[in-house]
């Protein structure tokens, strides 16, 4: 089998990390969460006490961390300096300091960088979720998808998931993501963007497995094609 390349982003919510790792795993792929490593950086920002608003003191030391994400669907790792960095990343204050650290063009380059090489090596083929794979890191991809929910359903899925950890009402949830999605849209360097050649597929009324299915059928249709 032909290896293939896929990319799908996203607004934050949407279900690419869900969708993305049980794709690639019906599919024998790598599966890459570049979302977690734009939190690794900012998590090694925050704990080496680097101003995050000042994107020049950013820029500086962004080359210094060492980055490295697992790539099996089934138990994706990330860690930092050679550390299991998986917990601190999704704290919310990584969260919430995650798209100003992503917005400095230097750490875009470097992170860039590396999601390059890490599917250029996945010799069957890779499922690569962020918010510009396919605009800018894999121009080239086989197959783009871009997921939609509204911001609701998007809300109710992530409170949901919050619940008994730190407790979080809807309301809050929904104000954070629509925050963090216009930051993430706006930005100067490679903004979260649907690509002009991209699928889009909105999932508000779509449960988990009707997605897994919909973006498994559009990669044979395009392995059928190739
Ligand atoms: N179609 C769906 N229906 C209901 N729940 C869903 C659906 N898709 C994903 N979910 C749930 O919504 C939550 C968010 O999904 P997921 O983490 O995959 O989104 P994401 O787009 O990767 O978000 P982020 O960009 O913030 O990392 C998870 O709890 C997931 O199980
Ligand atoms: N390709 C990407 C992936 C992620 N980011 C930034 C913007 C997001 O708010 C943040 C965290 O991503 P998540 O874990 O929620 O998927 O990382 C980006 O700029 N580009």
């Amino acid at each position: 089998m032909e290896s293939v390349i896929v990319a799908i982003d996203g607004p934050s919510g949407t279900g690419k990390s869900s969708t993305s790792k049980a794709v690639a795993a019906e599919l024998g792929l790598s599966y890459l969460d570049t979302g977690a490593q734009y939190r690794a950086i900012t998590w090694w920002m925050l704990t080496n006490g680097v101003d995050v608003d000042d994107p020049a003191a950013v820029a500086t030391v962004c080359d210094k961390p060492v980055i490295a994400s697992g790539t099996d669907p089934l138990a994706p790792t990330i860690s930092v300096d050679g550390a299991d960095a998986s917990g601190p990343i999704r704290t919310r204050d990584v969260t919430s300091k995650v798209s100003a650290v992503s917005a400095v063009p230097e750490v875009r380059a470097r992170i860039t960088e590396l999601q390059r090489t890490i599917a250029g090596a996945a010799e069957k083929g890779i499922v690569v979720e962020g918010r510009d794979i396919g605009t800018t890191v894999l121009p080239g991809a086989d197959l783009k998808i871009f997921l939609t929910a509204s911001p609701e359903a998007r809300a109710a899925r992530r409170s949901g998931e919050l619940k008994g950890k730190e407790a979080s009402d809807v309301e809050s949830t929904r104000e954070a993501l629509i925050k963090r999605d216009a930051a993430d849209s706006s930005r100067k360097t490679s903004p979260l963007a649907k690509a002009d050649d991209a699928v889009e597929v909105d999932t508000t009324d779509l449960t988990l497995k009707q997605v897994i299915e919909c973006v498994v059928a559009l990669v044979e249709e395009k392995r059928a094609a190739k």
